[in-house]
């Protein structure tokens, strides 16, 4: 599976982490940056990475900022992405089988590691359930329609 990763200098650390953990359970993982501590914006990570799975380029995204939400919340601008800010493993997999997430955003200044990488391998290892939420999946991108070119 091949995994796009990005955050902002508010999730570097957890960024590295979780791209180290997964590495070492033998993904294919992009970093798309930060490199480092400094100040940088997360609308710029979420695009890079956001557009890269819409693209097909990878299989799964996954963002982390400070809390999570900018991050995400700047990603699902991207027509395509479906980003669940995630904190939980029960909600990371009910995303996977209800919603189709292509992309988890977490946030490095909410959960601690422990948690992050549970939430990460969950995330990762629970299908799309389809049926009825695919109807809603369905409904979702009709409203993406209506208010861009796609
Ligand atoms: O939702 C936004 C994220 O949590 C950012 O990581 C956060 O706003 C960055 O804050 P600061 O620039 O104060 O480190």
């Amino acid at each position: 599976m091949k995994i796009a990763i990005g955050s902002d200098h508010g999730g570097y650390g957890l960024k590295e982490l979780i791209k180290k953990h997964l590495q070492e359970k033998g993904f294919d993982i992009k970093d798309f940056g930060t490199d480092s501590i400094a100040s940088t914006d997360y609308p710029d990570f979420a695009r890079s990475v956001g557009e890269a799975v819409v693209a097909e380029e990878f299989d799964r995204g996954i963002l982390v900022c400070g809390t999570g939400i900018g991050i995400s919340i700047a990603a699902n601008k991207v027509p395509g992405v479906r980003c669940a800010l995630v904190g939980d493993c029960f909600s990371a997999k009910a995303t996977r089988q209800h919603n189709n997430a292509n992309i988890i955003a977490l946030g490095e200044r909410v959960v601690g590691p422990g948690l992050a990488l549970e939430i990460v391998d969950t995330w990762l290892g629970t299908e799309f359930e389809g049926g009825r939420h695919q109807n809603r999946i369905d409904k979702i991108t009709e409203i993406e329609r209506k208010y861009s070119n796609l």
